[in-house]
């Protein structure tokens, strides 16, 4: 089960997550309550190692806002949340990043539609902390997508059951308070999700 942690801001966070076995990790570069600047999030990727994908979150911004960010980021692959035509993909490739695309689960549910190499399907509003009804999915995108939105420790191995992803996404449920990272929440969130049997 591939496992994301998205919002991270402070170092010991970052930390937290890789050691807990984390394979990606998201640094939020559009308006949230997580967000930080590119150069806070070159700092935090710095001390990433290469196994684990360190991934910009963009919401709306043009493709030469998202291109200028990320490579100010260092980041090695760009999120694109929500109704970012296709052409914002075709223009991004050049980069050589990991391209992941996002929305709720009313967007097109074809991995690899958009030419992007992941696919995110998520609640309605991202980082809301909102569950959905994650079976309302199950079976309907084929291959590299991961779920998201309302996840916790205690709930995504009935999430996986439910939606049966390749991997899952997280952020508002390994934290304390909107943009407050806890490292227990992410050690006992991968296991969880490590630990899980799609049903
Ligand atoms: O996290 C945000 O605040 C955010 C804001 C705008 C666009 C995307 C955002 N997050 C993207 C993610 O990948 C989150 O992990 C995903 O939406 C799940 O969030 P949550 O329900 O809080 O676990």
């Amino acid at each position: 089960m591939y496992v994301k942690i998205c919002g991270l801001r402070e170092p010991e966070h970052v930390a937290a997550a890789v050691e807990a076995g984390a394979d990606a990790i998201g640094f939020v570069l559009t308006r949230s309550p997580r967000r930080i600047t590119p150069e806070r999030a070159r700092e935090l990727a710095a001390a990433v190692p290469g196994h684990v994908l360190t991934v910009a979150v963009f919401a709306g911004e043009s493709p030469e806002q998202v291109r200028a960010a990320a490579l100010e980021s260092g980041v090695r692959a760009v999120q694109l949340h929500g109704d970012h035509p296709h052409g914002d993909f075709l223009a991004l490739r050049d980069l050589g990043l990991t391209l992941v695309r996002a929305g709720g689960a009313g967007v097109d549910l074809r991995c690899g539609a958009y030419d992007e190499d992941l696919l995110i399907v998520d609640a309605p509003r991202p980082g809301s902390g909102e569950p959905w009804d994650w079976a309302a999915v199950r079976g309907r995108p084929v291959g590299r997508w991961m779920l998201a939105g309302g996840l916790d420790p205690s709930n995504v191995a009935e999430a996986i059951a439910a939606a049966r992803p390749w991997g899952v996404d997280v952020s508002s449920g390994v934290e304390t308070g909107p943009g407050v990272k806890d490292a227990g929440l992410i050690k006992d969130f991968v296991a969880a999700a490590r630990g899980a049997v799609a049903g």
